[in-house]
């Protein structure tokens, strides 16, 4: 397994997906502070450099709707409580953020005027001018989506030079490697490449958006201490994925 040893991917302005169980820990579910920390840290780094961060979290680690439908709930019911989840896990990121003295805005795609900004585009795009490290929740807005396809629409909104999903595992294998240790690990691949082999890192309507849009991909393991600063100089393990050539 070779490392990605490019100069610096040379970045303006990035979208950081963060998956919900990365803020999980050893538990089975919930939310363990020293990860969320661990998280806000390495944003910290990357943000004190310069580039406009914006991110999206998951809420794998409390809620899915489709893991609650198959046990007979109803889907949309069940998406709304997930997208709920996705606003909890923002404000621990954004409390976290705050205590390293990050500035912050959490903007959420379900108006909860109490507690965050709702989300206007153009308002977004002024905070990060600003310096501030928005963080997107609550998902699209809509049910049957995922915080995977939010992270690709709100990159092409913000006019991101890339998304970067930070998750459990570091790159995109030939099958799930959590599954089949016997996976191999690519380093570059095409948008196409990751539809027709169906490889299941991110749903496939976030990779059509992006590939709509030639917005970059980059998929790396967000366990690594400070994995999100090594992977913006180009260090480590990661897979980009991108247009043919
Ligand atoms: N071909 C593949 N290459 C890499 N990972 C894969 C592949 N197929 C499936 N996976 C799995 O996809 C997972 C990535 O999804 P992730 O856990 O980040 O979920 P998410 O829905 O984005 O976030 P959340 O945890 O909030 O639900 C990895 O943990 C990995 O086990
Ligand atoms: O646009 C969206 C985004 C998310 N959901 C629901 O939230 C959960 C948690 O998001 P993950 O992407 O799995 O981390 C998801 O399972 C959906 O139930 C949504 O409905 N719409």
């Amino acid at each position: 397994m070779t490392e990605n040893r490019e100069q610096s991917l040379s970045y303006k302005r990035v979208l950081l997906k963060v998956s919900g169980e990365a803020l999980m820990g050893s538990g089975p579910s919930g939310i363990d502070p020293e990860m969320v920390d661990a998280v806000a840290a390495d944003i910290s780094a990357v943000a004190a450099t310069g580039v406009q961060v914006c991110l999206v979290v998951g809420g794998g680690n409390i809620f899915r709707g489709i893991a609650a439908a198959a046990k007979g709930m109803d889907r949309a019911q069940g998406d709304y409580a997930g997208m709920l989840a996705t606003v909890i896990n923002a404000l621990m990121l954004q409390n976290a953020l705050e205590r390293r003295s990050v500035e912050t805005r959490v903007m959420t795609a379900i108006q909860m005027a109490s507690i965050a900004e709702p989300y206007i585009r153009r308002r977004a795009v002024r905070h990060m001018e600003k310096g501030r490290v928005v963080i997107f929740a609550a998902g699209t807005g809509n049910p049957f989506f995922t915080t995977d396809t939010a992270a690709a629409l709100r990159a092409n909104e913000m006019e991101c030079d890339a998304l970067l999903k930070g998750t459990q595992v570091d790159g995109v294998y030939s099958a799930d490697p959590r599954r089949n240790p016997d996976a191999e690990r690519y380093s570059q691949l095409t948008y196409l490449e990751v539809l027709a082999r169906d490889l299941n890192v991110m749903d496939a309507a976030a990779i059509s958006l992006a590939r709509e849009n030639k917005l970059p991909i980059v998929v790396f393991n967000i366990h690594a201490p400070g994995a999100f600063s090594a992977v913006m100089r180009g260090e480590g393990l990661f897979t980009r994925i991108v247009e043919a050539s």
